[in-house]
């Protein structure tokens, strides 16, 4: 395994050169209850000093990301998974790089966030060449820190205080799906599929699904798609509560981005505060849910299923 994994890494593994991102700090998202009420009053009372906290993006840098374009403009900002070639599938430089941008956002002046994908595909989940990728420690090391950055990637989600849309132009695979049911709202094009084939891959839910699917679309749609690897159809996603709405692929990107700059005016404390009040009774619970799906996923990436199937998908025996 060791040497068939180090052919595959050289031939896979990206250039070690990483682009310097800005270190940027977490934003604390627990305000005061006064300071909320404050804020919020503020921005219910004064248009103006709204209008400030919600600059459109003339004044913004765009950020250097390597698998991300990340623009803000309109009160919104977009990040958007940028590896079209490779179907936006997520590798380890770019779990960091969406956990940068997500934070980036929690704190700067826009008042929604916006996920989306560059190209046919909004994302093909984890990067099945990530776990080429071996330290000295071995394999057992390797799952321990994926699971840890796993752990990290989830909770930024958890965590993340402002409205967050998801903006699925494509088929959407694995972990892409799986945190859907983190975010606030999920407009999808009727070319969107949604797939999590963790069984096929010898791999378990993770995002927080094993709860969050269960409890948006019931025990048992749940299970064909998280157990059973079911493909749904953007209008099965949407029929069973994963999508909020389907739009013609022709009118997607028209329809979703007039209706987000009509939302992105809405006054940005009391969407957050709204976004609190109905999310932060599960935050506990969710991030409970996210340490022991990462944990479980430490041991499936070093049983034979898992190895084995991944094995079958880098030498290009498999597909799903
Ligand atoms: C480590 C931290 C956390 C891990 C969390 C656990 C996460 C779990 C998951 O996300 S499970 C889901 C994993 N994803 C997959 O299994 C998808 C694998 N990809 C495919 O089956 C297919 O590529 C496809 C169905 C998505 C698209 O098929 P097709 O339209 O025929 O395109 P290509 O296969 O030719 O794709 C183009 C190019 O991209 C490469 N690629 C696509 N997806 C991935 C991927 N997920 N990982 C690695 N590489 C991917 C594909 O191999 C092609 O490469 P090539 O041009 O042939 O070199």
């Amino acid at each position: 395994m060791a040497g068939v994994a180090g052919r595959l890494a050289r031939r896979w593994c990206r250039s070690a050169v990483r682009r310097p991102l800005k270190d940027l700090a977490i934003c604390p998202n627990q305000e005061t209850a006064r300071q909320n009420y404050v804020d919020l009053v503020s921005s219910l009372t004064s248009s103006s000093e709204s209008s400030t906290q919600v600059k459109p993006g003339a004044d913004r840098g765009q950020q250097e990301y390597e698998n991300l374009v990340v623009t803000s403009e309109d009160g919104i900002t977009k990040i958007m998974f940028n590896r079209p070639t490779r179907k936006n599938a997520i590798s380890t430089q770019m779990y960091q790089e969406i956990m940068l941008a997500l934070k980036a956002a929690s704190k700067d002046d826009s008042t929604i966030t916006v996920v989306t994908g560059n190209g046919d595909y909004y994302c093909s989940g984890n990067d099945l060449a990530n776990f080429t990728d071996i330290p000295p420690g071995g394999v057992e090391e390797k799952a321990k820190q994926s699971a840890i950055m796993l752990r990290d990637f989830v909770g930024t989600f958890i965590d993340f205080p402002k409205p967050l849309v998801a903006v699925v132009n494509g088929p959407a695979v694995g972990i892409s799906v799986t945190i859907l049911g983190l975010f606030d709202a999920v407009y999808a094009s009727d070319r969107a599929t949604f797939h999590t084939p963790f069984s096929h891959l010898g791999l378990s839910p993770e995002g927080c699904a094993s709860y969050t699917f269960p409890k948006i679309m019931g025990p048992a749609k749940a299970t064909e798609m998280l157990i059973f690897g079911k493909k749904l159809t953007a209008g099965e996603a949407c029929a069973q509560g994963l999508v909020t709405e389907v739009f013609p692929d022709s009118t997607f990107q028209k329809e979703v981005w007039t209706r987000l700059k009509a939302y992105s005016k809405l006054p940005p404390n009391s969407m957050r505060i709204s976004k609190q009040v109905i999310r932060n009774m599960e935050k506990e619970k969710l991030h409970a849910v996210n340490a022991e799906e990462s944990s479980v996923l430490q041991e499936r990436w070093l049983s034979d299923e898992c190895i084995n199937a991944t094995m079958n998908f880098l030498s290009k025996k498999a597909k799903l």
